[in-house]
């Protein structure tokens, strides 16, 4: 579920009595989703997406998100833009929450992608990756490199309660991507969290790519390798697919592509990424009641894939 805070009718409708969005003809909670409160919006006019940001969204970031999502629209990118009122306000305010009224967009996510939507999801990628070299706020990445090994002594001995060794793993890990992380990469503001959820497709066509509230200024490279890693297994880290590998880093090269430094440094990339996810889940799995409404994510499904990674080579995985 991703409804943490209600919204009455009537603050729906003042709400949307300040933009130029039509009447309110329904609302309903999205349950997709872990990090903040959706609802669906119908008006006489179009739908939208009423998005409550939570505690895990910072307010300060949101002209960074707003500012980016813009920018790619503007380019020619499935991405949904946030609304402007009358007033030419974009970040406004429901229920004491910061909030954005967002534009719809059609698709769907899908759970086991093909090849055929691997290669599309790496022409999106691309895509963005091009249109975002002209884009020039910054955001610092607090879940990158540099706070790992903080994020992992803050799970500390727990990690064993997950997997007894884990928390031994974890540690060597860390000590190898620290000696050899290839800071030297090129940069850019990158997605950061494209996952099949944040895809949404129709048949093999990407319709829109949504959830930015990971963006930030990292090795664009990176954001390939996450992408790898997301889209590229079963769910549960077994099962690596090597031809949707192969068509995800196809389309990649085909609307933007990677150096021959970025292809020889993708394995430890997708180390990197691998062990950012399964950090990101411990910390989750720990801190997060069995009984809560948010249904947790296996963090062992990206040890696997950090265990495969270590064994590969860039030809391995379609490179
Ligand atoms: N602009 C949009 N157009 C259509 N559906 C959307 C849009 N934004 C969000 N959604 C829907 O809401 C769900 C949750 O959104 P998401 O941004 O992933 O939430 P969270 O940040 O809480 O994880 C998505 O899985 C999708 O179904
Ligand atoms: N993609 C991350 C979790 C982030 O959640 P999202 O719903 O905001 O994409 C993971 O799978 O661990």
């Amino acid at each position: 579920m991703a409804v943490y805070t209600q919204v009455s009718a009537e603050e729906m409708g003042a709400l949307l009595a300040r933009y130029d969005a039509g009447e309110l003809v329904s609302a309903k909670g999205i349950a997709e989703g872990v990090e903040n409160s959706n609802y669906l919006v119908d008006t006489t006019r179009d739908r939208f997406i009423l998005t409550l940001y939570e505690k895990r969204v910072d307010a300060a970031d949101l002209p960074f998100f707003m500012a980016l999502l813009d920018h790619l629209a503007d380019a020619g990118l499935p991405v949904p833009r946030a609304l402007k009122d009358r007033a030419g306000v974009q970040i406004t305010s429901v229920a004491d929450r910061p909030a954005c009224l967002i534009e719809f967009l059609t698709g769907v996510s899908v759970s086991h992608p093909t090849a055929a939507q691997a290669h599309a999801a790496g022409v999106a990628l691309g895509r963005m990756h091009a249109a975002l070299g002209s884009f020039t706020q910054e955001r610092p990445n607090s879940l990158g490199p540099e706070g790992w090994r903080d994020l992992a002594a803050r799970c500390g001995g727990d990690l064993d309660a997950i997997l007894p060794g884990l928390s031994a793993r974890v540690a060597e890990e860390l000590a190898l991507l620290e000696a050899e992380w290839p800071h030297h990469l090129p940069r850019s503001v990158i997605h950061a969290d494209l996952f099949p959820d944040n895809v949404l497709m129709l048949g093999d066509d990407v319709t829109g790519i949504i959830d930015f509230y990971f963006a930030c200024t990292e090795i664009r490279a990176w954001d390939v390798a996450v992408t790898h890693a997301a889209w590229c297994f079963e769910n549960d880290g077994t099962g690596f697919h090597p031809d949707r590998a192969a068509a995800l880093i196809g389309g990649y090269d085909e609307s933007f592509g990677l150096s021959e430094e970025e292809r020889a440094a993708f394995p430890l990339l997708a180390r990197g990424a691998a062990l950012r996810f399964l950090l990101t889940r411990a910390w989750d799995w720990l801190n997060t009641p069995a009984d809560a409404l948010v249904t947790r994510k296996d963090p062992l499904a990206f040890l696997r894939r950090l265990d495969f990674y270590a064994g590969a080579t860039s030809q391995e995985l379609g490179l």
